[in-house]
């Protein structure tokens, strides 16, 4: 079975690692040709306790070849939008397609494209990771990657894929497994982000933790999961003692002045809120900080 990995990002370089740590190799497209070049020519650097090199290929994505069989889309949901075309590209028929993103804003199209005959999973990476140069990535986290079909009928390949272990866990319903990371990354990402402090942070710092405490009870709210709080507490409290030295992706955006996913997952919190006349004052002061800093540059 021949992977194609979409965006030479975080994840999208864990993931190779994982594939590649269970005999898979796949191909990983990047926006640039001068990243696809250094990680075809030196390899990927996969970083934990010690530093391995991994050989693999990789090609920009204006040469995607539509080959594979599978397509693990990896990049952030502001990217989503302009590789639509290829999503639903003729040459993609029959094809299977996971979209890892945190947040909501891609449900929209993953119904969509499994409309359109693909066949569509979403899948949740609880994983801490950080991409430290363009061909090195740093695994600061280990966690579930959780999987779960958004097309009704199709090709299950992942246990081959990663592997038997349990690296990976398959759900039933894609809508619960996202709700659920979205409460996870609306109480941790806005807070590492505007404080610019690593996700353990917010559990060792009593204020910190009481802001993160402050969304979570919003978010698990608005999503209409209050008789689940105590399970996705501890979920979260236990994301975040997992991934305690990870800058989260938003922190990382922030970082590097790229636009955040934060109307993905805080901004979709608010609008589900207003619809529903939920008053989230706090998820909105940080929807707002973030959006302030954004603009900043
Ligand atoms: N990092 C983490 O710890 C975690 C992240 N996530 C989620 O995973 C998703 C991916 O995040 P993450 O990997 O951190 O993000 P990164 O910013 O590290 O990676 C995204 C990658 O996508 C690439 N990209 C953008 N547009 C295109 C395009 N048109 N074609 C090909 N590649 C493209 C970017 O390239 P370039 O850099 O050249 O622009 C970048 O390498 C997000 O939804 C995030 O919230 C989930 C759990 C943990
Ligand atoms: C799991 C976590 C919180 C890791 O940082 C994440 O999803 C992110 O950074 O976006």
């Amino acid at each position: 079975m021949k992977v194609a990995i979409i965006g030479g990002g975080a994840i999208g370089l864990l993931t190779a690692s994982l594939l590649s740590k269970n005999g898979i190799a796949s191909v990983v497209y990047c926006r640039t040709v001068q990243q696809a070049a250094l990680l075809r020519e030196k390899g990927l650097l996969y970083r934990k306790e010690v530093t391995e090199t991994i050989s693999l290929k990789a090609l920009p994505i204006s040469e995607m070849k539509y080959t594979e069989d599978v397509m693990m889309v990896c990049v952030k949901q502001p990217s989503l939008h302009a590789l639509q075309d290829m999503f639903f590209d003729q040459r993609t028929k029959g094809k299977t397609f996971l979209f890892l993103q945190n947040g909501m804003s891609h449900v929209r199209m993953m119904n969509q494209l499994a409309d359109a005959g693909r066949t569509v999973w979403a899948g949740v990476a609880e994983h801490g990771v950080w991409k430290e140069g363009e061909r090195t990535v740093r695994h600061t986290g280990v966690g579930r990657l959780r999987l779960a079909p958004v097309s009704l009928k199709g090709d299950n390949p992942w246990r081959e894929l990663f592997g038997g272990k349990s690296i990976i866990e398959i759900l039933d319903d894609y809508l619960p497994m996202l709700s659920e990371k979205l409460i996870i990354n609306a109480s941790i990402n806005p807070v590492t982000a505007l404080f610019r402090v690593r996700n353990g942070k917010l559990l060792e710092n009593p204020h910190f933790r009481w802001i993160m405490k402050e969304l979570f009870k919003e978010a698990v709210c608005v999503l209409g999961m209050v008789e689940h709080k105590e399970r996705l507490l501890e979920d979260l409290y236990r994301i975040c003692r997992n991934t305690s030295d990870n800058r989260s992706s938003m922190l990382r955006d922030i970082e590097s002045k790229r636009k955040s996913e934060i109307e993905s997952i805080s901004g979709y919190i608010i609008e589900i809120a207003r619809q529903e006349g939920i008053q989230t004052p706090a998820t909105v002061m940080v929807f707002e900080g973030i959006k302030g800093m954004e603009w900043e540059g």
